[in-house]
């Protein structure tokens, strides 16, 4: 008997959806892993960290806030789907599309957190992202389906297939598209609960797998972060989690003097009387702890590891240092002196060879979580985000350092204005745009946010103009006095200004420490004579120099320039005046001065006299 004409209801979305919604669903995947190694590329995470953020709550905002976004995608997706009426959404049971869509989404963001612990590279990771996402959906709708459909293909092995967190959203919109492609061609509703039960029905099986699997690799990928030493911190040890069982021990001393001998290859050399006296302060704190001290570093140091046939680097080698609070100290030493080492090892970026040092009483070695909560650091190299403005930086870490309501507000305010970003709207634009200058000085700024009773400045004025420099220097000043501050620099004029003690630094080694005025005294003790006539009236000014100072070094001369070293104790400032006016009426003098030591003769003599017969300076 002849039947009515019947439309044939041909739904693309059940035929087309599992390949084209797999590609859909995992393009986060690929922008969550960006956005994780972005930050541990930029250090931004170990940033984060040192002014407070524990590991705990950075993993649970980050993840909150990529399920928020995931979230917000998927609702969308599935809404948007219904809206326009496709049958793989209206068909199929919306409690299970919402089961399976949040098991996965939450899957799919502990896969990046998992897959970010390998990567250190933003573009390597986002092009690793999209060859996963574009290779698991063509690989699931050309060999994963073909061994769905095939009957005689063991089931066992589609379950291993589907352990890849692809295959099984594969899987699951394939099912969802197969029940909304027969319910529609039938007239009926797409997938139930009750169908879960059904025997080629492999849905089951994919919840059962997401579920299991992400709750599986998140604590995996949180292990694998805390262990590995990506992102430029220090790595934990394996069996990190047991030290939460064993009960921390605080002593009345921080350890007896025999507790940490000293077992290095460093030949033991000759201190001097400033630098030994600094490590028996040391020692007396360790053996007597008190609250004035800041900071404690007791014999720290650090090797390198020697690397493609070169020798092992003694980076530092045994610093004993002792900073009350109010007191900035300046380290100056050359290049590769090893100032960057110690503030690294302080920051909790490296870890000491031997030696320990002490913050606010804490140990660096065990309690740096505790000191980030107190501590501000303006790194060497500027740690900002580009896409945040200069005040979105100061907002985030003035929370971080517990700062709320009108207090943070006013702190950001005043923040911004210290550093000269506030006028004209500098502070509304984003770090990107900003001119070296002025990221350097947003780093100052974060670093003094908050109230940290410890700063550590690496190089704080690197690249800025001498107006912003003593706008800085100010800032500094300001800083300083209820907090201890550790600045190195290359800017002996800086030095002189912001700090009250400082450390000449030469191959790891402290050589000589005291205030300013005391190093010039102590490393100077002469005062510079330069004169300038014609080269035949050499000898008669050396003669003169003689004169006033018998035991007179000249230092330098070069066609009628010479420059003499004149002790203290043998000369008046006013017989040399008398002695030049005198000699101006019997030759031409066309220029002369006499100035006290500086910083830097002081700094030169320290560094040369250190580096000995090495090329360090010659
Ligand atoms: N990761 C590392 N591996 C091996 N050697 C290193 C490493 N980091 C630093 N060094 C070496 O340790 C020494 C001290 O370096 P460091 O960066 O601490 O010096 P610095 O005083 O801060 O120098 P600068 O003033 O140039 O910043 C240098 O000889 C350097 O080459």
């Amino acid at each position: 008997m002849p039947q009515p004409a019947r439309k044939i209801r041909l739904d693309f979305s059940s035929l087309l959806g599992p390949l084209f919604f797999t590609w859909v669903v995992q393009l986060l995947f690929p922008v969550i892993l960006q956005y994780l190694v972005y930050e541990k590329q930029k250090k931004l995470k170990i940033m984060m960290k040192m002014h407070g953020l524990k590991d705990g709550p950075y993993w649970m905002i980050s993840y909150a806030y990529f399920f928020f976004l995931s979230s917000a995608y998927m609702l969308f997706f599935v809404i948007f789907g219904s809206i326009i009426g496709l049958k793989f959404f209206t068909l199929n049971d919306y409690g299970i599309q919402f089961v399976f869509y949040f098991l996965y989404i939450n899957l799919q963001i502990a896969l990046a957190f998992f897959m970010s612990t390998s990567f250190y590279d933003v573009k390597t990771a986002t092009v690793v992202g999209y060859i996963y996402v574009f290779g698991s959906g063509l690989l699931g709708e050309f060999l994963l389906r073909y061994f769905v459909e095939d009957t005689s293909f063991p089931s066992g092995w589609i379950v291993v297939m589907e352990l890849v967190p692809g295959f099984s959203l594969f899987r699951g919109l394939y099912e969802f598209g197969q029940y909304s492609f027969t319910g529609n061609y039938m007239g009926t509703s797409g997938m139930q609960w009750r169908d879960l039960s059904d025997g080629p029905n492999g849905m089951k099986d994919v919840l059962i797998i997401i579920t299991v699997e992400w709750l599986i690799l998140l604590p995996v990928a949180y292990y694998l972060d805390q262990v590995s030493s990506s992102g430029g911190r220090i790595r934990k040890n394996p069996l990190f989690f047991l030290q939460c069982f064993q009960k921390k021990r605080r002593s009345q001393s921080f350890r007896t003097p025999s507790l940490h001998p000293d077992t290095s290859k460093v030949s033991v050399e000759m201190e001097r009387p400033d630098v030994a006296q600094e490590r028996g302060v040391v020692e007396q704190l360790l053996l007597e702890p008190n609250n004035s001290h800041a900071i404690i570093c007791d014999n720290l140091k650090k090797i390198y590891p020697g690397r493609d046939g070169n020798p092992e680097k003694f980076a530092v080698r045994g610093l004993s240092l002792a900073l009350p609070r109010g007191e900035c100290f300046g380290m100056l030493g050359p290049n590769g002196a090893g100032k960057t080492s110690f503030i690294n090892m302080m920051i909790g970026l490296i870890t000491p060879t031997s030696g320990n040092a002490y913050v606010q009483q804490l140990d660096i070695q065990s309690d740096m979580n505790e000191i980030y909560t107190s501590m501000g650091v303006c790194p060497q190299h500027d740690l900002l985000w580009e896409t945040l403005t200069g005040r979105e930086h100061l907002l985030f870490y003035g929370r971080l350092k517990n700062l709320k309501g009108a207090a943070l507000i006013q702190a950001v305010e005043e923040s911004l204005k210290s550093v000269n970003l506030f006028y004209g709207g500098v502070g509304d634009k984003r770090a990107g745009q900003y001119s070296g200058g002025m990221k350097r000085r947003l780093s100052v700024a974060i670093s003094l946010i908050g109230d940290p009773k410890v700063v550590y400045m690496d190089e704080p004025s690197t690249g800025l103009d001498p107006a912003s420099r003593k706008n800085l220097w100010n800032v500094v000043k300001q800083a300083k006095r209820d907090r201890a501050i550790i600045l190195t620099t290359h800017s002996m004029e800086e030095a002189e200004v912001l700090c009250d003690r400082l450390g000449i630094f030469v191959d790891g080694n402290l050589q000589c420490i005291g205030n300013p005025k005391e190093l010039k005294a102590r490393y100077g003790g002469t005062y510079v004579l330069t004169m300038t006539t014609s080269s035949d009236e050499e000898e008669e000014v050396e003669r003169l120099v003689r004169r006033l100072a018998p035991s007179a070094n000249r230092i330098y001369h070069i066609s009628g320039t010479q420059k003499f070293e004149l002790p203290k104790q043998e000369v008046r400032i006013s017989d040399v005046f008398n002695a030049v006016e005198r000699a101006k009426s019997e030759f031409p003098i066309y220029a002369w001065g006499l100035v006290d030591t500086t910083l830097e003769d002081v700094f030169i003599k320290v560094a040369k006299g250190a580096a000995g017969s090495s090329d360090l300076l010659s």
